[in-house]
């Protein structure tokens, strides 16, 4: 990506390759990379398992961020699924899925089965255990992963929705990739994937406690222009605190969205589109 950006200490790079030359190392540099990674786990395994702890300290924004989410999800289960999901056996995967957040306040409402993944074993436990009293026989949480994205290879057309949030940024450009390319065989007919990630005002910036980076629209939509997935929907998630990073959400799909006739204004960023 040729777009310049920061890391947490204010430390310019001309371009992302700069970046990711020091963070990761030059290619094929395995012993630098596996330690990024590793250094992303350890700093989440020093972080209280709470709605807190994996919120950064913004537990409050819990019921907006579920709220965002839920609207967006509804309409595309409503226009992607057969019969609007209705009499569905539906299951979802819960990407980083930390103490079960997102499954407990959203996704088990909806989907029959959830699977999480998540690679700090203490989250995972909490999950588990936060999920015991939720949902029913034929709503609830099914697997639960130890394993980190860019290891995993999620089992082949299991999932309606695969949902990915607050996590991606750990990835390197090309295990993203790798992972979403995994990931497209594991989708059911109809099927997509939700990204709910910060966004970078522009370029990129790198943080360096958790080793982590937040992109901007424009690099997430490169990212997914090389995954080969379609933009279906984009929206922006409202009503978050004006010093925190800007939030959107991505559904994405693996087949092209028809094309819409359009009868508003062609500036409406929130309509099916293809990533250019
Ligand atoms: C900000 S928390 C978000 C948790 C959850 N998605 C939520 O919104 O409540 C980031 C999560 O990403 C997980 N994570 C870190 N590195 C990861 C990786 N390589 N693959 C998958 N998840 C990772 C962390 O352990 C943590 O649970």
């Amino acid at each position: 990506m040729e777009v310049s950006g920061v890391d947490s200490e204010g430390k310019e790079f001309n371009s992302a390759q700069e970046m990711w030359r020091e963070a990761i190392g030059e290619e094929g540099d395995e012993t630098k990379k596996t330690q990024w990674y590793r250094d992303g786990v350890s700093y989440w395994e020093g972080v209280e398992a709470s709605v807190d702890g994996v919120l950064g300290g913004y537990g409050h924004v819990n019921d907006a961020d579920i709220t965002g989410s839920e609207v967006f999800l509804k309409t595309l289960i409503q226009e992607r699924l057969v019969n609007g999901g209705a009499n569905q056996h539906l299951v979802a995967l819960d990407c980083g899925s930390g103490i079960g957040r997102i499954t407990k306040n959203l996704l088990i409402r909806y989907f029959n089965e959830v699977d999480l993944l998540e690679p700090v074993a203490q989250f995972l436990d909490a999950a588990r255990e936060n999920l015991a009293s939720i949902g029913s026989e034929t709503h609830k949480a099914t697997n639960f992963f130890c394993v980190p994205l860019q290891e995993f290879t999620p089992p082949a057309q299991r999932y309606d929705v695969i949902w990915v949030q607050w996590c991606i940024g750990h990835l390197t450009d090309d295990d993203f990739v790798s992972f979403f390319n995994r990931a497209k065989g594991c989708l059911k007919p109809g099927g997509f994937f939700v990204v709910k990630e910060n966004l970078a005002k522009k370029g990129f910036v790198l943080d360096k406690e958790d080793r982590s980076i937040t992109r901007s629209n424009p690099y997430f939509k490169e990212l997914f222009r090389r995954c080969g997935l379609h933009l279906y929907q984009t929206k922006d998630q409202k009503g978050l605190p004006q010093e925190l990073f800007a939030v959107k959400m991505y559904a994405l799909t693996v087949d092209i969205p028809p094309k819409v006739h359009k009868t508003r204004s062609k500036t409406r960023s929130n309509r099916p589109q293809i990533i250019k």
